[in-house]
């Protein structure tokens, strides 16, 4: 039996991660905001592109405290942001929503986000992939370091330096997999669970990107920082 323990080194490391997840919010008043009165499939858009506007405001912040992120190369930490920005959108809305929401609550945003003009083929992965990270019933290190080791993907496109980032991501990776086998001893396959559900995100990408066109067909209005982000025209 593997004696599994985690180092002061890695402790400090997944500290950081930690706060840096906590530290950085969205203003609840947007989340609640998307819970109250009816509203019309286009005030429903506005809304969630309003929150979705703020993850990306929060996504910047958390990356900026990954220990090395700021060392890389300038054209790499803008590649992997904007590579990895609707993953760890997504990611985090699950983790959020799957925990914070209490209950009603997810249907009534449910509700929402059906009536916001989202088409059903995005509806369907995107509710799969929501229920697939609440039944893992993630602790919050978990939460930070899966979100921080999706950031970290060395190969997004543009991506120069993929080494650099290598090296950043596999002590992620380490310290997850010592923190799955201690928090889910009965669970031996847990970690390749987590794992899992990152690919599961990469198919989201994929929806995300058509949802982008079919709305701007539908002359559906982003953000500046969304625009920049999704590289919408
Ligand atoms: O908005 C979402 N929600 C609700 C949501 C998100 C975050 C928080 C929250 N509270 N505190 N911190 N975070 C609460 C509710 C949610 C929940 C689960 C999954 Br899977 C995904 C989502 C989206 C993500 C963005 N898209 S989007 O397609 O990119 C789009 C952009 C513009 C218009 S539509 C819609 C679905």
């Amino acid at each position: 039996k593997e004696k599994v323990e985690i180092t002061k080194a890695q402790r400090a490391l997944m500290k950081v991660i930690v706060d840096a997840y906590n530290r950085h919010k969205i203003p609840q008043d947007v989340a609640k905001k998307l819970l109250q009165d009816q509203y019309s499939a286009e005030e429903n858009f506005l809304l969630l592109t309003e929150m979705a506007t703020s993850q990306v405001q929060v996504l910047v912040e958390f990356t900026k405290n990954i220990p090395g992120f700021l060392s890389l190369n300038h054209e790499d930490q803008i590649a992997l942001l904007k590579g990895s920005a609707v993953e760890a959108m997504f990611l985090r809305s699950a983790q959020v929503f799957s925990q914070k929401m209490p209950n009603g609550h997810t249907e009534v945003l449910e509700e929402r986000i059906r009536k916001s003009g989202i088409s059903e083929e995005f509806m369907t992965p995107m509710f799969n992939f929501y229920k697939s990270i609440g039944e893992l019933h993630m602790i919050e290190e978990e939460q930070a370091l899966l979100t921080a080791i999706t950031i970290l993907t060395p190969d997004r496109p543009f991506v120069k330096d993929q080494q650099a980032v290598e090296r950043l991501q596999e002590p992620m990776l380490e310290v997850l997999r010592k923190l799955c086998v201690l928090q889910h001893p009965q669970e031996p396959q847990y970690f390749a669970r987590l794992l899992g559900r990152l690919t599961e995100l990469r198919t989201l990408n994929h929806y995300h990107a058509e949802m982008l066109t079919s709305w701007r067909m539908n002359d559906h209005k982003f953000t500046p920082l969304l625009c920049e982000i999704w590289d919408v025209q």
